[in-house]
């Protein structure tokens, strides 16, 4: 399988859903002229307008689903949605939206590991879902932003056969190297695709860092965006990932009963 990915490096209006959805809507537009499927960044409706979180967020993540799904449908394109403040009954979640060309909502994440440098553990509840999903019928796997800094977490899907992980970010600016370091590190420890959008500008309190990332399951990168808002693309290419996988076995000779 092949699949032309670009990540929206967009600007996110703070706390303001509607002139996100606007402009999420021309992003989409202009990337689904180069590739199929679209990688939008974390918390892309508000941003990281926390205080305000109960007021703003997406009541079951509703209107999110279909914006993405008419979008999904319209452009012909898979859509890793980004995620989204989402209102659940027992609070609000980082919840990831996966809708495939045909407009079916065909996974949900919400962000396990909670960032308390951005004060997240305050305002949000912690998921339960897995991260794993099937995408034309490939296993691959989604997660959001802090979760990089696990990787027992992100490789779990890899050991239950995901060849593709897709990371959605609000990186800020002053830990970039860290940002860019950790995906090669996942893409080369996990002999996977790993491709990851993060947002541009500032909030309030941080200034992004831009930066969104498409990395091969050799550690090399594809593409890489700047500093401004871009759309970043890529080809993956699966069939790399049981090549570099047959050329260092490492799934053959993990040693897991000495891990622990
Ligand atoms: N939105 C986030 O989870 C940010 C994570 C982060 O900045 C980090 O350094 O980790």
């Amino acid at each position: 399988m092949k699949w032309k990915v670009a990540c929206l490096q967009m600007d996110i209006a703070y706390g303001d859903p509607e002139k996100n959805y606007k402009e999420a809507e021309k992003w989409i537009a202009n990337a689904a002229s180069e590739a199929n499927v679209l990688v939008l960044p974390e918390m892309w409706t508000t941003g990281y307008d926390l205080t305000r979180v109960d007021e703003i967020a997406d009541k079951e993540a509703r209107q999110s689903i279909e914006f993405l799904q008419k979008q999904a449908v319209k452009h012909q394109v898979h859509l890793i949605g980004g995620s989204v403040a989402n209102e659940e009954g027992d609070g609000v979640r980082n919840t990831l939206l996966i809708v495939d060309r045909n407009g079916q909502l065909i996974h949900q994440y919400s962000k396990l590991h909670l960032f308390q440098l951005m004060d997240e553990h305050l305002y949000l509840e912690a998921g339960k879902d897995e991260s794993s999903f099937e995408l034309d019928g490939e296993s691959v796997a989604g997660f959001i932003c802090y979760d990089l800094r696990f990787p027992e977490w992100m490789s779990k899907p890899v050991q239950q056969g995901a060849k593709a992980l897709f990371v959605v970010a609000e990186w800020p600016a002053p830990r970039v190297n860290h940002w860019r370091v950790l995906l090669q590190a996942r893409a080369i420890e996990n002999q996977c695709y790993v491709v990851a959008c993060n947002r541009i500008g500032a909030d309030p309190k941080n200034k992004f860092a831009g930066h969104s990332m498409i990395i091969d399951p050799w550690g090399e990168i594809i593409a890489e965006g700047g500093d401004e808002e871009e759309i970043v693309t890529g080809e993956v290419d699966l069939s790399e990932v049981e090549e570099i996988r047959k050329r260092i076995p490492i799934f053959d000779d993990r040693r897991p009963n000495r891990y622990r």
